[in-house]
């Protein structure tokens, strides 16, 4: 089980705060100067995933302090708990499984006494025969016609994971043309509708709990529109699939459970496009690139569970994190990655680490007395280079960066990739070095003196601002299962030395439960009023507009 320690009371914290007082003043520039040795030290290379994590506000005594509070905090405990099946999700009484899914070296792993390996096993070889049928166009829809479409319906971890793995890896894709429904927002499915012919369409409907709203509607009303389209009740067994650990439900929906892809409850949400929930994936780069990112998460895996901390990847990550978080007080993360088809990274790791480490209550309890999870938050470079990085660069927050770009482009077109690393590199670079009053003033030249006196203030950049660069050789579909999987377990590692249960969500109820409740009331004519005067205000100008 994992330990219930306060990090704010271990001799590490202790030792950390008192070292903040010597970092806080310290420029990364002159912890350059000072040692050539800097960038090796703080870098390391996982196959072909390089993390540069030298342009940050750290020495070696803020990484040995920052290890000795991982282990103050039973970090080895708690990945051995979560890889061996414990049941750490204590609030869900759920195990945190989702590594077995990946499990490429299929050695067993026991829950509840039973090795979940051959299960797992028996979905993927589902998927890979269904996956191949509908490729192949040997699976033929109700007139007869092989599909051309998949339109995924589902939200949350249902949808965002494979939204971006199959945006992230579209180099890799055939010529399935993929559609994703989320929104409960009637225009998300009309519109995606208008583009789908109903005879050579597949609608995935993906839910764990196959209860979520959003995605019962949408499916219900993808269902009215292929039977309105002439297609008899037979033929939703040619067009829809379920994803899901609810077979029942499944069922109730009309949804031949031969055409269900399973997961169990022990996969979360938010980490569940490893499972059946891959199954869009699968379709829209072939199940052998699937397997591939399968394998990278693997070893992402191997190489979290096995090497030592200093020289482990996830763990050096949160732990530059915590220090930000909680010792420089920054509030937000930003994740930059220098790859157009990487522009959903950041919105997925929204919810991983949002949604994960987004808690206020630790694993006693009690309220917590310190920050716990950052806004997430970022877009592709070079797009947010104009846009929001001046704030980052001379605005009054510190805002850590993750910079991902990857060495080859899947699109080497002229000198587009060397204009987008140019500015990759210079981004850090400037954001590390800053610009100094002198530096301005002599760029600034001949200008009088009076202009130069003006202007001289607003164009100086104090830098010291950090960054992670993280240089992956080219992103392919096992290059980016272990970046997932990195940031993966990097949100584990901070939510177990803050003390949290990072694997539930009961954030997300209480706005679910009052929208069933307002329901109702918004199907009647009258006048509401038993909210506060703001709510009651905002419904009833609904029903007079409407
Ligand atoms: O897959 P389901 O059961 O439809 O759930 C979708 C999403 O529902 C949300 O309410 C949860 O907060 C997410 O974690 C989850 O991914």
């Amino acid at each position: 089980m994992l330990s219930k320690i306060n990090f704010t009371q271990t001799q590490a914290y202790e030792y950390l705060s008192n070292h903040l007082v010597d970092m806080a003043d310290m420029h990364m520039k002159d912890l350059f100067a000072k040692d050539p040795e800097r960038f090796q030290k703080f870098s390391i290379l996982f196959n072909d995933i390089f993390l540069d994590y030298s342009k940050n506000r750290i020495n070696e005594k803020t990484m040995a302090l920052l290890m000795q509070l991982a282990k103050e905090c039973e970090l080895e405990n708690a990945i051995n708990s979560m890889f061996n099946g414990e049941k750490i999700n204590e609030t869900e009484d759920r195990a945190v499984l989702h590594t077995a899914l990946r499990n490429r070296s299929n050695t067993p792993v026991i829950f509840e006494g039973k090795d979940v390996m051959p299960e797992v096993n028996g979905v993927l070889a589902k998927m890979k025969k269904f996956s191949e049928a509908i490729i192949s166009g040997s699976w033929k829809g109700y007139t007869g016609k092989v599909i051309t479409d998949v339109v995924n319906i589902g939200i949350g971890g249902s949808d965002l994971g494979p939204v971006m793995v199959t945006e992230g890896l579209k180099s890799y894709k055939n010529h399935l043309q993929m559609h994703f429904v989320s929104n409960v927002d009637g225009t998300h499915i009309v519109e995606t509708l208008k583009k789908v012919n109903p005879e050579t369409t597949l609608f995935l409907v993906a839910s764990k709990t196959f209860t979520t709203q959003e995605t019962m509607t949408n499916a219900h009303s993808a269902r009215n529109w292929f039977l309105e389209s002439g297609a008899a009740d037979a033929d939703v067994a040619k067009h829809f699939a379920a994803l899901s650990t609810n077979s029942d439900g499944v069922s109730k929906f009309g949804i031949d459970t031969e055409n269900m892809f399973e997961f169990w409850d022990w996969v979360g949400g938010r980490y569940s496009l490893w499972s059946a929930i891959g199954l869009p994936i699968a379709l829209s780069i072939g199940f052998e690139n699937f397997e591939e990112l399968l394998t990278g998460a693997h070893e992402m895996d191997n190489h979290f569970r096995t090497a030592e901390f200093e020289q482990n990847m996830p763990v050096i990550l949160a732990l530059i994190g915590i220090w930000y978080n909680n010792f420089f007080e920054a509030e937000t993360e930003a994740i930059l990655p220098y790859d157009q088809y990487m522009h959903r990274f950041a919105a997925y790791f929204q919810q991983g680490d949002m949604e994960s480490n987004g808690k206020h209550v630790d694993r006693n309890g009690d309220e917590v007395n310190y920050q716990t999870g950052p806004v997430i938050w970022g877009e592709p470079g070079t797009n947010g280079q104009h846009a929001f990085y001046q704030l980052i660069h001379q605005g009054t927050k510190l805002i850590p960066c993750d910079f991902i770009a990857p060495a080859k482009s899947h699109n080497p077109l002229g000198e587009h990739h060397k204009m987008l690393l140019s500015n990759f590199f210079a981004q850090t670079e400037a954001l590390m070095n800053g610009k100094t009053e002198e530096e301005v003033l002599e760029e600034m030249g001949d200008k009088n003196q009076e202009s130069r006196d003006k202007i001289a203030p607003f164009k100086v950049f104090e830098g010291n601002r950090s960054t992670n660069s993280i240089l992956v050789k080219l992103i392919t579909p096992k290059t980016l299962g272990s970046l997932i999987v990195m940031y993966e377990h990097k949100i584990f590692v901070q939510g177990i030395i803050w003390n949290i249960f990072s694997f539930d969500q009961w954030g997300v109820e209480l706005g679910k439960q009052l929208a069933g409740k307002i329901l109702p009331e918004l199907k009647e004519n009258n006048e509401v009023n038993s909210h506060d005067s703001s709510t009651n205000g905002l419904i009833n100008l609904y029903k007079e507009w409407r």
